[in-house]
């Protein structure tokens, strides 16, 4: 049988993706022993991407192909702008976070990286270069947090950045991009490992800038 195309790119950036899955946010995070600065800062900024995110999957509704596809990102959008915003704002406040210190941090460089690289996929209205971003965003947040044997830390701030990652609907959709991308990426090789590799490289700097202090 021959391999998906969607392990070939990850193999293609196999040291890069397992650093970022193992990195010592997300080991920090099970163990509950993270900093809150640490914390704070990750959500500052993630809270921002989540913006771009948003921007780029209506693009790859909008580039789709089928109407299945579609309907399949309008109720994961409808989702991510529900339960996932009120996620952020319920951690703002148990860590103390002001509408004032969000407002007036600047966006670190991984943030600037997305916002560019989801831009720039966008623009392409290429619907195998959109998938290609939104899959690394969506794929590699599920393997950090699909560890079924481990327990979930106390803090609901921790533990629920967990539960957002590992869930029925958010695991269904992992799978939907996955399977999309290996449908109509192939042709567009080249595009896909591109968006897909700067991709990853970003996932990792963004783990990596929250220790930067
Ligand atoms: C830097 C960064 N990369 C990926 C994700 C994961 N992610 C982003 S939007 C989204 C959809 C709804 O949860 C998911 C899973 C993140 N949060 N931050």
């Amino acid at each position: 049988m021959t391999e998906r195309f969607t392990e070939t790119l990850k193999e293609a950036n196999a040291t890069a993706w397992s650093d970022a899955v193992d990195h010592r946010f997300v080991t920090q995070l099970f163990a509950g022993t993270i900093a809150d600065e640490v914390m704070a800062a990750y959500l500052i900024q993630d809270h921002r991407f989540l913006d771009s995110f948003l921007t780029l999957q209506g693009a790859a509704m909008a580039s789709a192909d089928t109407f299945e596809a579609r309907l399949r990102f309008g109720r994961f959008a409808g989702m991510v702008a529900g339960e996932e915003n009120t996620y952020f704002l319920r951690a703002f406040e148990a860590l103390g976070v002001s509408e004032f210190q969000r407002e007036n941090t600047p966006d670190k460089e991984p943030t600037k990286g997305f916002q560019a690289i989801m831009r720039e996929a966008a623009a392409t209205r290429s619907y195998a270069a959109a998938l290609s971003v939104l899959t690394v965003a969506e794929w590699l947040y599920y393997e950090w947090a699909a560890g079924t044997s481990r327990a979930l830390p106390e803090s609901f701030v921790h533990a629920e950045w967990v539960t957002l990652h590992d869930n029925p609907d958010f695991n269904d959709f992992v799978a939907f991009l996955r399977s999309e991308l290996d449908r109509v990426g192939p042709p567009h090789a080249d595009v896909c490992h591109d968006f897909f590799s700067r991709a990853v490289a970003l996932e990792l700097e963004f783990f990596n800038v929250a220790y930067d202090q």
